[in-house]
């Protein structure tokens, strides 16, 4: 069967599956299991951090007042009165002639306004106690971390949408958020399908190869906080295939299947969703690799028929997947930062689709410059262990030369700004 296959631009695809996608449910979960889902709350600081002024070193609390004449002929000695570990507070106040012990991270006394450096004093004993003795001035304020330097009460940390990394668990942590209301991560099927298709644990035969796509997506779709379910391997059967597709569709809202997207005899997927009655998004992309990507829509579910050739399918994951479960998790960026690079090579095309080369970007004095690396086809998966970037260059006839600028999607969503303000 031969269905219109008109294809669409980029911009056009993306265009269309994000205005049909919207933001899932938020719950709320522990904060262990929060990593890199996105946040259906804002967070605002309800108390200053510190809370309190406290040391920044392991050293003696005095009042700089005490040591304004202190040289190093002349001393200027500080009865010791107390001392104070991190997590206790003094029990009296400091009075001019005397000094307070205190450890790192260990609220100021009263009376103090700063802090010398265990190294930085001569400490001693007589009849009466220990002292220190004190051989320069120290100014007021001297290392100490004052109280809201850090974070003052009120302020929004971060917004609706944000994703969770190392530095949101540590300000989630720091104000008490033991649990945190975020978005459901999405469950998404995986349907390889293909009869040459072998599983991992499957030694080779003649003709067939193992399926790796699948691990591939999985991956993929893990790094976007999404959750993969690996349905296996289908046969090119049309029965099985459309079996297989009505179960994922029933236990996922968001079914993924590698191959048969073109117009191969065996190839199924585009009547597999005549058949499940689906509106197609786009069914051709002017993009290589990834010309016979397809998206569907069948009620609220989604259907991504991505191509088996595994560069092709990396690509679909990222462009197209992508932005449809960064809107279902809510979060603030839906795709991929993009950047401009140098280009390290000439690179010729006389393609009329958009190419989007496994490259790699890296920094080389000080300028960002893009090499693309193994062959450019899409049934390629070396090129997959190096690449870090996608290197975008337009369709048409056109030499584009070493040292121009070029586009450059970035592989990581973290690592490269997305142009946001820093506390968005
Ligand atoms: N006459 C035409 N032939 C092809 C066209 C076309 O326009 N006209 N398009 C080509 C392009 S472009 C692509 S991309 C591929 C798309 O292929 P399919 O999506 O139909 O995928 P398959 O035919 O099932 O497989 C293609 C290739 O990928 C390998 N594969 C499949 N699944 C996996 C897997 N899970 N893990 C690893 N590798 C997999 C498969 O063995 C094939 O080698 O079609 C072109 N043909
Ligand atoms: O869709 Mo194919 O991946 O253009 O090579
Ligand atoms: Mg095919």
């Amino acid at each position: 069967m031969k269905t219109d296959r008109k294809p669409v631009t980029i911009e056009e695809a993306i265009e269309r599956i994000v205005s049909r996608s919207s933001p899932g449910k938020a719950i709320t979960v522990s904060l262990e299991k929060a990593d890199f889902l996105h946040l259906a709350e804002d967070i605002v600081a309800d108390h200053h951090v510190p809370m309190f002024d406290r040391s920044m070193y392991d050293g003696f609390a005095v009042k700089a007042a005490d040591t304004q004449q202190a040289e190093p002929d002349a001393p200027k000695r500080l009865r010791v009165i107390e001392s104070i570990p991190a997590g206790k507070e003094a029990q009296g106040s400091l009075q001019s002639g005397t000094a307070m012990r205190i450890m790192t991270g260990a609220a100021i006394p009263p009376g103090a306004d700063a802090v010398l450096m265990l190294e930085d004093v001569r400490e001693g004993n007589d009849e009466d106690g220990s002292y220190i003795e004190v051989t320069s001035p120290v100014s007021p304020g001297s290392h100490i971390s004052h109280r809201g330097e850090d974070i003052t009460a009120g302020m929004v940390l971060a917004k609706i949408g944000r994703r969770i990394g190392s530095g949101e668990k540590a300000v989630l942590a720091t104000f008490g958020y033991h649990q945190v209301k975020v978005y459901q991560p999405p469950e998404v099927a995986i349907l390889a399908t293909g009869s040459e298709l072998l599983p991992v644990d499957a030694p080779l035969v003649p003709g067939k190869i193992r399926n790796s796509n699948s691990y591939m997506v999985e991956t993929q779709l893990r790094r976007m906080g999404a959750v993969p379910k690996p349905l296996g391997i289908i046969k090119d059967d049309f029965e099985a295939c459309y079996q297989a597709v009505t179960t994922a569709l029933e236990e996922a809202d968001f079914v993924v299947t590698t191959g048969g997207a073109s117009v191969g005899d065996y190839d199924f997927v585009q009547a597999l969703i005549e058949r499940l009655d689906a509106e197609v998004l786009f069914n051709k992309v002017a993009m290589r690799p990834g010309s016979v990507t397809t998206v569907a829509k069948k009620g609220e579910k989604w259907l991504f028929g991505l191509s088996g050739n595994p560069a092709a399918c990396f690509v679909g994951v990222e462009l197209f997947v992508r932005p449809v479960l960064k809107k279902a998790m809510g979060a603030q960026h839906l795709h991929l930062p993009q950047i401009s690079a140098t280009l390290a090579v000439d690179i010729t095309t006389t393609n009329p689709y958009t190419r989007l080369m496994r490259a790699r970007t890296e920094l080389h004095q000080g300028q960002l410059v893009v090499r693309p690396v193994g062959l450019d086809k899409s049934s390629i998966i070396s090129g997959l262990l190096e690449a870090n970037s996608l290197l975008m260059i337009p369709g048409g006839e056109q030499t584009y030369h070493r040292g121009e600028k070029v586009n450059v999607i970035w592989l990581e969503e973290e690592g490269m700004c997305h142009g946001s303000t820093a506390r968005s």
